[in-house]
């Protein structure tokens, strides 16, 4: 059994533990939107995106923690999905900067950003599922020799690339529990196990930064902790996870940190203990307009007009006169 490391990260034995250095890092990061972390990766200024006269994101500052498991939440719409886009060089935006470690990605084609070693998973579409699983993954691989016009010249050094490649795809197809579907159709795979290629794929480039789009959408519990373990090793191995997920059980369980954006704004960050009691995320979640229990002050005063009504009603009644018409229609 490993030693149990301490808060700081490291073991017993000075082996240093990835996830509890990076809770240990985040520790004493104020609860604050736009905080500074003590070792961001990726840092997002003044990044908006417009579509006609919507605001689909509008984040004036975020940074993301190297080594960490970010969770990205927000209510449906809220320009979650949008910003991965920005991010990750799928969208641009109308204004702003993003960086990772120091290096603009501002204006980069997602191959560009996807060689600096930030990459995103992408559900698989109609295209992908008629792929063979192996394709996909082929697909996923970066820095193919055989690309340039000279090199395609030379087939021996593309055939190379590929040889390398189909390794390094089967090595990640077993450590997926995939290989032996590596013929099959992508679209004849499991929710769960599509989930799972998604994420080999993403690994085909060796990224330093995942960002993955809900990783569990879909999956059958079954497969749920086998999916949460993989994300958790992305994480062991020193990469940078940045996801977003609906499901707020898996966020607690596997994220460092939360951030939440609602209507294109980041309006909470935080750990992931912090988030279910803010009250800008409650509201965001459930709209400004809910229905919010009643606090003792608002239940005397409904009970005490509630009584001057019945009060006034009856003295009317008594006085052979019927109560004040309020509008004239029921409601
Ligand atoms: N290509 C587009 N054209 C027009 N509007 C768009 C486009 N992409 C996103 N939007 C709008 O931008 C807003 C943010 O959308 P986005 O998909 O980023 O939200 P999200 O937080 O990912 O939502 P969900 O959780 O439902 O996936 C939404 O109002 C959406 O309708």
């Amino acid at each position: 059994m490993p030693a149990e490391p301490n808060p700081t990260g490291a073991t017993a034995s000075g082996a240093r533990v990835p996830a509890r250095l990076a809770q240990a890092a985040l520790r004493d990061v104020p609860w604050e939107v736009g905080v500074a972390k003590p070792d961001p990766t990726i840092v997002v200024d003044g990044v908006t995106r417009t579509f006609g006269g919507l605001t689909a994101v509008s984040v004036d500052h975020l940074e993301i923690q190297r080594g960490g498991i970010t969770g990205l939440i927000g209510p449906n719409g809220a320009g979650k999905t949008t910003l991965f886009n920005l991010l990750t060089g799928f969208d641009q935006p109308d204004s702003g900067t993003w960086t990772f470690d120091g290096r603009s990605l501002g204006k980069l084609a997602p191959h560009q950003v996807a060689r600096l070693g930030v990459v995103r998973t992408f559900q698989l579409t109609k295209a992908l599922s008629r792929l063979t699983v192996l394709q996909n993954m082929l697909l996923g691989a970066q820095g193919q020799k055989g690309e340039s016009f000279f090199s395609a010249l030379v087939p021996a050094l593309w055939r190379g690339q590929e040889k390398a490649n189909t390794e390094k795809a089967m090595e990640l197809l077993r450590r997926f529990k995939l290989d032996a579907k590596k013929d099959d159709f992508a679209g004849t795979l499991s929710g769960g196990q599509r989930k799972l290629l998604e994420m080999a794929r993403a690994l085909m480039s060796d990224p330093q930064v995942v960002m993955l789009d809900e990783p569990m959408a879909g999956v059958n519990p079954a497969l749920t902790q086998s999916l949460l373990g993989h994300v958790k090793d992305l994480r062991e191995e020193g990469m940078t996870v940045i996801f977003v997920e609906h499901d707020m059980d898996v966020v607690r369980d596997i994220s460092d940190w939360v951030v939440v954006m609602a209507a294109g704004n980041v309006i909470a960050e935080g750990p992931p203990e912090s988030i279910s009691q803010n009250k800008a995320v409650v509201d965001a979640y459930l709209g400004a307009h809910h229905d919010a229990p009643l606090t003792v002050e608002d239940e005397d005063r409904q009970l005490a007009e509630a009584e001057a009504a019945i009060a006034r009603e009856s003295e009317g009644t008594e006085a052979g006169t019927s109560a004040p018409d309020q509008g004239g229609t029921a409601r």
